[in-house]
């Protein structure tokens, strides 16, 4: 397996490739678990080549710690994705040589989908997000780019990004993979104890509850009833639970006939925070 660690490099790699193969990018932070390499199969059985970058970017945290903790796996993530079939690129490259200059966001309008949920609770994650992802897609001028709907707001956002930028890449959605257990899969899942691991499977059956009761109760109802299944919960506490219109990401107080909904949770398990959502319909 081929590991890029510069711009240039990997530039030079897929130069004389561009003219014949369709290249596909799978962007992460690394210590890959089956949900990316879902992600990267996708992309590999819709694309000649694939890139995947693994690259822990400091402008989308506004935790230190959380930065500090985040795991970084290179030779394990190298070893998953070496058992795939099909030519991948691994794109690990250091901040100065990605960012080329300062390491800071650019300050995007996203049209207030960088207000909700995860972008009022992570203050400036969202430019950090589409800084990164920026630079990545024009580091590799992809045809197709995979992200996970494990982050919807993101896979949303990167949308809006790609009209902002003029991408010619298109950007593709993958499903949530998740545990047996039901619990999304995560890379911050690899710090739980094995007592979180267990009680944070209530995260999705409460989203699944929610799904299966949404026709027959209100918003506000759903909003009680949520609270109520992790009121009882020792191990999880919720930043928030949120019945938000899908496409504006707004939250909703009350449902309107021909809108599609869809449920968003933050959930701590210690000092882990994971996220997840359902589409309620
Ligand atoms: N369980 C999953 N199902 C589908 N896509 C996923 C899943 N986990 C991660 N992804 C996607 O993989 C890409 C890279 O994600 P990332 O490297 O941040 O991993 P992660 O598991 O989401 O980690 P964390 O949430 O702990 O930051 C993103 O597009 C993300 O949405
Ligand atoms: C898209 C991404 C790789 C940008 O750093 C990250 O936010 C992620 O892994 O979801
Ligand atoms: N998968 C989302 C990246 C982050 O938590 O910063």
């Amino acid at each position: 397996m081929v590991i890029h660690t510069t711009r240039e490099s990997l530039s030079t790699t897929l130069l004389p490739l561009r003219k014949s193969q369709k290249i596909g990018l799978v962007p992460t932070m690394g210590a890959l678990h089956k949900g990316h390499l879902t992600l990267v199969q996708k992309a590999l059985n819709e694309n000649d080549c694939v890139v995947v970058s693994i690259f822990v970017n400091p402008t989308q945290f506004d935790n230190n710690e959380d930065l500090l903790k985040y795991p970084r796996t290179l030779d394990d993530d190298v070893a998953l994705l070496s058992k795939l079939k099909g030519n991948i690129f691994v794109f690990s490259p250091e901040a100065s040589n990605l960012y080329q200059g300062t390491i800071s966001s650019k300050s995007y309008n996203f049209g207030n989908l960088e207000n909700e949920m995860e972008g009022k609770y992570r203050k400036g994650h969202f430019d950090g997000v589409g800084t990164v992802v920026n630079l990545l897609i024009r580091a590799v001028n992809p045809d197709n780019s995979y992200f996970g709907e494990k982050d919807f707001q993101q896979l949303q956002i990167v949308r809006k990004l790609a009209e902002i930028e003029g991408f010619t890449s298109n950007i593709v959605g993958c499903p949530i993979v998740r545990e047996t257990n039901g619990l999304a899969m995560s890379s911050r899942n690899q710090r739980l104890t094995s007592e979180q691991f267990e009680a944070a499977a209530l995260i999705y059956k409460t989203l699944s509850e929610v799904k299966e009761k949404f026709n027959s109760i209100t918003i506000s109802e759903a909003n009680k009833l949520v609270q109520k299944r992790f009121e009882e919960n020792k191990f999880l506490q919720p930043e928030y639970f949120e019945i938000a219109k899908e496409k504006t990401l707004k939250t909703a107080k009350r449902k309107h006939k021909g809108n599609h909904y869809r449920a968003f949770v933050a959930v701590f398990a210690g000092d882990v925070r994971l996220i997840d959502n359902i589409a309620l319909y």
